[in-house]
């Protein structure tokens, strides 16, 4: 049987990289750093992965195991027998990886047997995230076994693994609840040698900036549903995305967004409108339940300048294009103050101490003097008076 490690035990690693390793005949060490998680897995040994709409392509997942990235002897062990390695872990949290991955590789060396690291986030150049701080921890020595042995790259996560509702969360901690998607991509030409066959993996020779265009279609499109549709009081994505006000919004965002990517990215212009048209497809879908606070979760993240609404905003200006709805979401995501997220709460901390124009500069990293920058605080004061925050101030 062949072997794989995943970086993360979470909802990505478990429902969906998780279930194309299964499908195609791998055992998995999941590491991650939340012990319950690993107690649990280790404790089952097995989880459902539930397709939405289509309960035939539901699989139990077995042959797993699971480690905390404290036990750096068994972790080494696990990444030297592994035929390919993942890691699904929030963006923010690469970093953190880096560091343990650099550590593990001082004490123990880097394993002389060609290995590839596929990184699978939302997140901006997210195989060099990984891969510039590691690099950066090793000796001279590990340097060059690193160039030899190790290749990272990234995929493009495009299934959604929802939040279940607390009861089914609390009942089955390990299941997953999916969209019926299958496909992976991911950047052939920063492989170290090839992976081997994986349901549903493909590696690309021209992925240029798949990963880029993804999240400032697709995610981007997802943010301006999931703080419009909080501040309008929608509970549930769907809903919200297939709602009159949101339908219209949307209908704006799109085309904003696609001659965004067209001007910055040089992609094809038809492919780019298919391209969104399946993004706005896959929010609208009835069959996947899940909760807008998922989805509008960690703005501090989300308002980060290379995060989905700072980034594509400052890019349409760049070429002439007025983004207005995402400059609207920007406002609006500002205001996003659900209690049970902790980033959420800090943001409202700020801004409620320190002021808006102090998270524009200090989260959005906006300059007072740019046109973006001036936008926002119009959006701010426009929704102010369309009395859109007034429970969220
Ligand atoms: N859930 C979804 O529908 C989608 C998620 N994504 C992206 O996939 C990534 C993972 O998302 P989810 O699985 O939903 O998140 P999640 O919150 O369900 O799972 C993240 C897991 O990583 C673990 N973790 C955090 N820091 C770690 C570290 N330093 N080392 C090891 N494990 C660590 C956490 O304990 C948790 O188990 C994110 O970048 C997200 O943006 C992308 C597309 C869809
Ligand atoms: O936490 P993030 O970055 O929004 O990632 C999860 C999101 O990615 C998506 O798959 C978008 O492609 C959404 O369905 C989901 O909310």
């Amino acid at each position: 049987m062949k072997k794989a490690i995943i970086f993360g035990c979470g909802k990505i690693a478990r429902g969906f990289v998780g279930q194309l390793l299964y499908l195609s005949d791998f055992a998995i060490t999941f590491v991650d750093v939340y012990q319950p998680i690993i107690d649990k897995v280790n404790t089952d040994k097995k989880y459902h992965v539930h397709v939405l709409g289509d309960a035939s392509l539901d699989s139990v997942i077995t042959g797993i195991s699971a480690l905390n990235f404290n036990e750096s002897q068994e972790v080494f062990d696990a990444f030297k027998e592994a035929d390919i390695a993942f890691v699904s872990v929030g963006g923010k949290n690469l970093i953190n990886v880096a560091n343990c991955l650099s550590s593990i590789f001082e004490l123990y060396g880097i394993p002389k047997i060609k290995k590839n690291i596929i990184v699978c986030e939302n997140w901006a150049d997210a195989a060099n995230t990984l891969k510039d701080p590691l690099y950066k921890n090793l000796s001279v020595e590990n340097k060059d076994l690193f160039n030899k042995y190790i290749g990272i790259t990234e995929g493009v996560l495009m299934r959604t693994a929802t939040q279940p509702d607390e009861k089914l969360a609390q009942k089955y901690p390990l299941d997953v609840w999916v969209q019926n998607y299958w496909y992976l991509p991911i950047d052939r030409s920063r492989l170290i040698t090839d992976i081997p066959e994986i349901q549903s993996i493909e590696a690309l020779d021209h992925f240029g900036n798949f990963l880029i265009q993804k999240m400032y279609t697709n995610n981007t499109s997802n943010a301006v549903i999931a703080y419009t549709g909080y501040l309008l009081g929608y509970e549930i994505l769907a809903e919200a995305a297939n709602s009159p006000e949101i339908s219209k919004i949307l209908d704006k965002t799109y085309k904003e967004i696609n001659q965004t990517l067209v001007a910055e990215l040089g992609v094809d212009p038809k492919d780019q409108e298919e391209f969104s048209k399946r993004a706005r497809k896959k929010y609208c879908d009835w069959t996947i339940v899940d909760k807008i606070t998922r989805h509008a979760k960690d703005p501090l993240r989300k308002l980060g300048p290379k995060d989905r609404l700072i980034a594509p905003s400052r890019m349409a200006l760049k070429h002439g294009i007025y983004p207005e709805t995402l400059i609207t979401t920007i406002a609006e995501a500002l205001f996003f103050d659900e209690p049970t997220d902790e980033s959420a709460m800090e943001l409202k901390k700020i801004r409620r101490e320190k002021g808006i124009e102090y998270v524009l500069k200090n989260v959005c990293k906006l300059d007072a003097d740019e046109v973006l920058y001036q936008e926002v605080l119009k959006a701010v004061e426009r929704i102010s008076n369309e009395g859109l925050v007034k429970n969220h101030v």
